[in-house]
């Protein structure tokens, strides 16, 4: 747009330039053809009175009269010029004069100024033909006058001198290069040198007006080309005006056309406002369609940009809200339906999502349960739902730093029932498991109530760990086992010492210390046990730890 702009700008500018030398060389070619005209006007007259000069009649009636005062001459000489004047329409009078400048004849009344040539121009007639313009008559009237020498051989015997109304000059000043405010000036120098207009000024508001002269213009006025002769200023109305001169050398005239400059360039004026008026134009054109796309297409194409982004985003929501009846509206309707479909899938995958979630946390429950059940299955015995052999000897180590911190004594009670093989080889080997769990069952509920730890050590075999516990509390714990087993009264068939399954025990204590082990607790209920065993069954013994 600013390219375009710039371009039309510039072609304004050449083609501006380019009316204004035309303007300017037009002006030049018109002064140059007023100039030509009036240079053939004077060479007529010249040649005209050159012609009248040499005719031979008139050139022998002179000469009688200059050198005899013949009077039948100067009649004969009056005869001829008045034939002459008669033959030539622009001539008014003509005049003969002698040598010495005085009047000889005219033909038409002078006034008293023509009676006799001045010395000065006397002389320049005399040497040649000279065309000049002069004031004649009691109102002043200016007329051209054209004079040169008679000759009789290489003798000068008089000047004849022709005076020619201005009107075919005034008619030359009318505009002929067609401006409204053309005007023909001519001056010529005075007798101080100074350019004076010979011809009426058109504008002139009254008679009184001092004419315009080209010095004047020139002094106030820089020429704006030689070639063409161009002044611009301003003229005797104060009017800026553009002229162009053109120089004659007989006479010695300067001829000005001018013209007002806001008449001469007015096609300049019309062509930039015209050109204003045209980039106007296409700015709100410009302007519009602009305004007409961007609601069209740039609106659209961004709503439908932002629209796309707020999906990308994972914003559904957003839609199109406008459409129109193209390829824009159908792409707008598109997307709309696309943010519905998306909108839809979106559901079903988070339904799927979450029912997923929902079987995964049911899966990772099982799991968790599974775990759990492993590991309490890892840490208890299947049978008898004790803990087995391994987490005792855990808790055991655990018990044991414990008593290390706190100084405290741990006790240890080794268990195992007494003739039991015979359980199994005479009721089987589930009679045997049923009292396996029944034992387990009286052992777990003696010790949750204390607060204690049990586990099976072996096949018929348990060990109670009694936290804080010296021997004289461990055997009141062994004694309460003893009496809870009694009371429970499990058949045993085959056993020699009761009808009832009884128990062996083994008991120990010590305040655990850094020089011993765990392993050694147990050492020394087993071998309270084996004391047992050996002592008769169904009873319990201590063995301490000083007792090694
Ligand atoms: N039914 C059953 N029997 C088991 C289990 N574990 C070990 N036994 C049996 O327990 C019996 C242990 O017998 P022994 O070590 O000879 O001892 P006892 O017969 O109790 O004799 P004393 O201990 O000397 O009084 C063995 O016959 C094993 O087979 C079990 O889990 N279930």
């Amino acid at each position: 747009m600013i390219s375009m702009l710039s371009a039309a700008g510039a072609f304004l500018f050449v083609s501006q330039r380019y009316m204004e030398t035309s303007i300017e060389s037009h002006l030049a070619s018109v002064a140059r053809l007023h100039a030509q005209r009036i240079d053939e006007f004077m060479n007529f007259l010249t040649s005209e009175l050159r012609l009248i000069s040499s005719r031979t009649p008139l050139r022998k009636a002179v000469t009688d009269y200059v050198d005899r005062r013949d009077n039948a001459a100067l009649d004969q000489i009056n005869s001829i010029l008045s034939d002459a004047k008669r033959s030539v329409s622009s001539f008014e009078n003509l005049l003969l004069y002698g040598i010495d400048g005085k009047l000889i004849t005219s033909i038409s009344a002078l006034s008293l100024e023509s009676q006799q040539l001045d010395s000065g121009m006397r002389d320049k007639l005399l040497s040649n033909y000279q065309v000049t313009s002069t004031i004649i008559g009691a109102e002043g009237r200016r007329v051209i006058q054209v004079g040169g020498p008679m000759m009789d051989g290489n003798r000068a015997i008089g000047i004849l001198v022709v005076l020619t109304s201005m009107e075919p000059l005034r008619a030359a000043s009318s505009g002929s290069g067609g401006w409204v405010s053309e005007e023909l000036i001519i001056t010529e120098a005075d007798a101080k040198g100074h350019d004076k207009a010979i011809t009426p000024l058109r504008f002139a508001m009254a008679e009184d007006v001092p004419p315009l002269t080209l010095t004047q213009i020139k002094e106030q006025d820089k020429i704006k080309s030689d070639e063409r002769n161009l002044l611009s200023g301003k003229d005797y109305r104060g009017v800026a005006v553009l002229a162009s001169t053109q120089m004659l050398k007989n006479p010695a005239w300067t001829i000005m056309v001018k013209i007002d400059q806001d008449d001469a360039f007015r096609p300049i004026r019309d062509q930039r406002d015209l050109w204003l008026a045209m980039m106007l134009l296409v700015l709100v054109l410009v302007a519009i369609i602009g305004v007409w796309l961007s609601s069209y297409f740039t609106m659209p194409i961004l709503g439908l940009a932002e629209v796309a982004v707020m999906i990308a985003s994972g914003d559904f929501k957003r839609r199109m809200q406008h459409f129109s009846r193209d390829e824009l509206g159908m792409l707008s309707y598109s997307v709309n339906r696309m943010a519905d479909k998306l909108v839809d899938v979106s559901a079903e995958l988070e339904t799927q999502l979450r029912l997923q979630h929902e079987r995964a946390d049911r899966l990772n429950d099982q799991l968790i349960h599974a775990n759990n059940e492993l590991h309490w299955l890892s840490r208890t015995d299947s049978l008898t739902k004790l803990f087995n052999r391994r987490t005792l000897e855990e808790t055991l180590e655990n018990e044991w730093l414990r008593a290390i911190r706190t100084g405290h004594s741990l006790a240890a009670i080794m268990l195992d029932l007494d003739f039991f093989k015979s359980i199994n080889d005479i009721s089987g080997h589930a009679s045997g498991d049923e009292c396996l769990r029944r034992v387990g069952s009286v052992l777990k509920e003696t010790v949750q109530r204390s607060g204690d730890f049990v586990a099976r050590y072996g096949g018929e075999e348990f060990v109670i760990l009694v936290i804080d516990a010296n021997i004289e509390h461990a055997c009141t714990f062994a004694e309460r086992i003893r009496t809870r087993l009694a009371e429970e009264a499990i058949p045993h068939p085959s056993s020699d010492l009761a009808p009832v399954v009884t128990a062996s025990m083994g008991i120990t204590a010590m305040i655990p210390s850094n020089d011993r082990s765990p392993q050694e607790l147990l050492d020394l209920a087993d071998r309270a046990l084996y004391l047992a065993k050996a002592r008769g069954r169904n009873r319990i013994e201590t063995v301490g730890p000083d007792q090694t």
